[in-house]
């Protein structure tokens, strides 16, 4: 972990130090935008330890320095953000020389090349080593010109061949799907065995039989290569029938294929699965020329324009900017003639408020399915001068791990069609089955639903902890203290809860990051950065990172706040048990969250649930130290609100030149001193309090300093215990003093998932039977109100009545 941090800290540097000149010059651009937002932000940001702390100042907080959520907006190289265009030549000279292996792959793409330019290539010596393994991945259908190369078969066996523990009949069952070798190359260097049942059933439908696809499947069930690799299989496919083409064709379109046009346009919801599409499709794509290039909000807009200028063959974008580049006349991508692929990756999300007229405006764009365009005699004309080939049905592909859970392609699922004609009301396409169609799906489009009734992922652990709204906090510090082993992700509802929360488990000493859409992009992108890299990381995020973000190793999402609907409930618990590992999700829920969750229990079908089991003997200290906490934090907000607020008195004055009178008298002047310091010592006070509690693991109220118990011990205290023991036991301590020994428990519950499991099925809550007895209880206390009510309503009368009488 150490070594990943200190890698992790050092490509920082490096990338800080390539990005100087580009730091002085953005600074000037943005330091008035930046001014508006830190000004924007200071109830916030105002109210946090700061680390420029000066040591007499008791509002620079004990925990100064920690790392938080609490990003300074630094440079970020974005070249790690897929941004920087690669230079093919560049590439292929730099890997030719230090790895020997990906030589022999781009040796292929060289030979490509040569093909495409009408060089006639020289027959490779076949190895007979090789020809058992290349049969094995022939395919039993020759018609394919996937594999037609053999060559290309071998040299992916070559590649891989050379690695420890390489095996290709482990791939066996990729065999079926019939891939491009050179996607084959990639699935063997990514290590996937086989095809997840999504994209086994995509594959073949959307690569091979052309067809467009609605494809719904639990969260982390690898949907994004069900519609990459048939993308990637067809203008693989296509180049090679070009390149064949070409030499009878007397080279006369050569120049054409020299210039690419835009071939897949990929939508997602959000920035940062945006680029993790793209860095994902890129993978796969890793050992052919095509190039995939992000296009996203947040960024600069320049940059993205200067990538786009070298004609990517896929694009990855967010609606806001891709539309915002569209009307904006960019060339390449407003040249959709050639299109191929139409994606919308979390379609569901799609039809939903702040990205629907951006979508609805890209999807007017695209061109009307089918030969020469009918109506547009500029697009006609762009058509004449594309390759017959590139020319051919659009697919659309539509995915969504919630799919199966909006009313209108719910039918549409069972019906296994969907409609062609277009429905719009008042000229908003209102449903996913209307844009689907209007992007050109066809009626006999594949619908692949594998989704089960509960929608969420198989190995989820689904758990609830039922909690007064304002002792949400203690439980949250209960979960991260007690069971703060492996990443975890808090979701939020609103921003403003983010704050608070993010506030006071940074006082009490829990490093956190965090993740909403009012954060820069850059600091967006650091956090997430970060949080990969830690294992046992804490983000606090709103439901920005609650579709398609991919990080292994989330253990645990705890749901702070309720979703607003079921599909995000869905996707925020995918964050965790993704591509067939484990994980668990906990729901604190208020009385007032009660009957969302039960509406929520009954969307999923879920007959019981898991209570988190607790060890409620630790609370009382836990409510302690979040008293403390809120204590802190409620002065240091007081404190920096009124900085805030006096600097920006002063700072307008000074802007229209206005001298400000101090009308304190002397005596005013030394009470305002005399309080300050009344004040800061309170705080200095709090927070030595609060430093001693949290420096010691929680501690049950009957708890025994002989005996550590396993409950309430932190993992790291605990490895820390157990080191001391170990110590003694190898100095061998002679004296026998009962006192100084030392015992550790070990402790069982470290992560949330293991409680669970632990605790079995005692925990268990029968969903039906807890919503009928809520349902009794609801009405018996609403009698007791409104008989309350009348009772109270008569004897207001009776008095009204005797007062008027006397
Ligand atoms: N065949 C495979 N074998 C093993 N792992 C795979 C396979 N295909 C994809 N993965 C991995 O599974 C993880 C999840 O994939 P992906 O992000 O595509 O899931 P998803 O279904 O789109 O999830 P979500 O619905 O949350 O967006 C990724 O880390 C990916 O690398």
């Amino acid at each position: 972990m150490a070594a990943k941090a200190k890698a992790a800290s050092s490509s920082w540097q490096l990338r800080r130090s390539t990005t100087k000149k580009q730091k002085s010059s953005k600074k000037k651009k943005h330091s008035e935008t930046d001014k508006a937002e830190l000004f924007n932000s200071l109830n916030w940001n105002s109210s946090l330890p700061t680390t420029t702390s000066d040591d007499d100042d008791p509002f620079a907080s004990q925990f100064a320095g920690a790392e938080g959520g609490f990003l300074s907006l630094e440079e970020i190289d974005e070249s790690e953000y897929g941004l920087v265009f690669p230079d093919l030549n560049k590439k292929r000279k730099r890997e030719e020389s230090s790895d020997t292996e990906i030589s022999e792959s781009l040796d292929v793409g060289s030979e490509k090349k040569d093909e495409k330019k009408g060089k006639k290539k020289k027959p490779k010596k076949k190895k007979k080593t090789n020809k058992k393994k290349i049969a094995d991945v022939e395919p039993t259908n020759s018609n394919t010109s996937c594999v037609s190369s053999i060559e290309e078969v071998k040299d992916a066996n070559e590649v891989v061949e050379g690695e420890a523990g390489f095996d290709e009949n482990d791939y066996y069952e990729w065999n079926e799907l019939r891939l491009h070798p050179l996607l084959m190359k990639s699935i063997y260097k990514l290590g996937f065995k086989e095809p997840t049942p999504i994209q086994k059933a995509c594959i073949p439908a959307a690569a091979h039989q052309g067809k467009d696809v609605i494809g719904a499947a639990e969260t982390g069930s690898g949907k994004t290569l069900a519609f990459g690799l048939p993308i990637l299989q067809r203008l693989l496919q296509e180049r090679e029938k070009t390149a064949r083409s070409l030499p009878e064709q007397g080279n006369a379109d050569e120049d054409d294929l020299e210039e690419n046009f835009l071939r897949a346009l990929i939508v997602t919801p959000t920035r940062e699965l945006a680029l993790q599409v793209a860095d994902h499709l890129k993978e796969a794509a890793k050992f052919t020329d095509i190039r995939v290039v992000p296009i996203v909000g947040g960024m600069s807009t320049e940059k993205q324009e200067r990538l786009l200028k070298h004609r990517p063959e896929i694009v990855v974008g967010t609606p806001g900017r891709l539309w915002e580049l569209m009307s904006g006349g960019d060339e390449h991508l407003v040249e959709l003639h050639s299109l191929s692929f139409f994606v919308l990756d979390e379609a569901d999300r799609m039809i939903e408020s702040g990205h629907f007229h951006e979508l609805q405006s890209i999807i007017d764009m695209l061109p009307v399915l089918c030969g020469p365009v009918e109506g547009n005699s500029q697009m006609t004309q762009n058509c004449l001068t594309v390759s017959n080939l590139q020319r051919k049905k659009r697919q659309t592909f539509v995915f969504s791990a919630t799919i199966a859970l909006s009313a209108d392609f719910r039918k549409k699922l069972k019906r296994g069609s969907i409609k062609s004609k277009e429905s719009k009301d008042d000229g908003r396409l209102s449903s996913l089955e209307a844009l689907s169609a209007r992007a050109g799906m066809r009626p006999d489009a594949a619908i692949i639903d594998l989704t089960n009734a509960s929608i969420v992922a198989d190995k989820l652990e689904e758990s609830f902890i039922e909690c007064r709204e304002e002792d949400k906090d203690g439980y949250l510090y209960y979960l991260l203290s007690v069971h703060g082993s492996g990443r975890t992700i808090v979701f939020c509802t609103s921003i403003a809860a983010l704050r608070h929360i993010s506030s006071v488990l940074h006082i009490l000493g829990i490093n956190i990051l965090t993740l909403h859409a009012q954060m820069q992009q850059r600091a967006r992108l650091k956090a997430i950065d970060r949080f990969r890299v830690n294992d046992n990381a804490v983000l606090i995020a709103t439901d920005v990172a609650a579709r398609g973000l991919d990080i292994p190793g989330v253990r645990t999402v705890i749901h702070y706040q309720l979703p607003h609907s079921a599909e995000v409930y869905v996707h925020r618990s995918g964050r965790t048990a993704r591509a067939s590992s484990d994980g668990c999700c906990i729901a604190l829920i208020s009385p007032n969250d009660r009957s969302k969750f039960t509406s929520l229990c009954k969307s999923f079908s879920k007959e019981s649930l898991q209570r988190f089991p607790l060890d409620n003997a630790l609370m009382p200290e836990v409510m302690k130290r979040l008293s403390l906490a809120r204590q802190i934090d409620k002065i240091l907000r007081k404190d920096s609100q009124e900085k805030a607020q006096k600097s920006w008195f002063e700072r307008n004055a000074e802007a229209m030149e206005l001298e400000v009178d101090d009308n304190d008298s002397e005596e005013e002047k030394v009470n305002n001193h005399k309080q300050k310091k009344k004040n800061s010592l309170h705080l200095q006070k709090l927070q030595q309090e609060l430093k001693s509690l949290v420096s010691c693991p929680l501690q049950p109220k009957n708890f025994s300093h002989r005996f550590l118990a396993g409950s309430g011990v932190s993992p790291l205290l605990q490895h820390q215990f157990e080191e001391l023991a170990r110590e003694r036991a190898d100095n061998n301590i002679s004296r026998v003093d009962k006192k100084s020994k030392l015992v550790v428990i070990g402790q069982n519950c470290v992560e949330p998932l293991q409680a669970l499991r632990n605790a079995g099925d005692e925990v268990r809550v029968d969903v039906k039977e807890k919503t009928d007895r809520r349902s009794i209880v609801n009405i018996k206390s609403k009698r007791k109100e409104e008989k309350k009510r009348l009772r109270d309503k008569r004897r207001n009368a009776k008095k009204e009545l005797r007062r008027n009488s006397e």
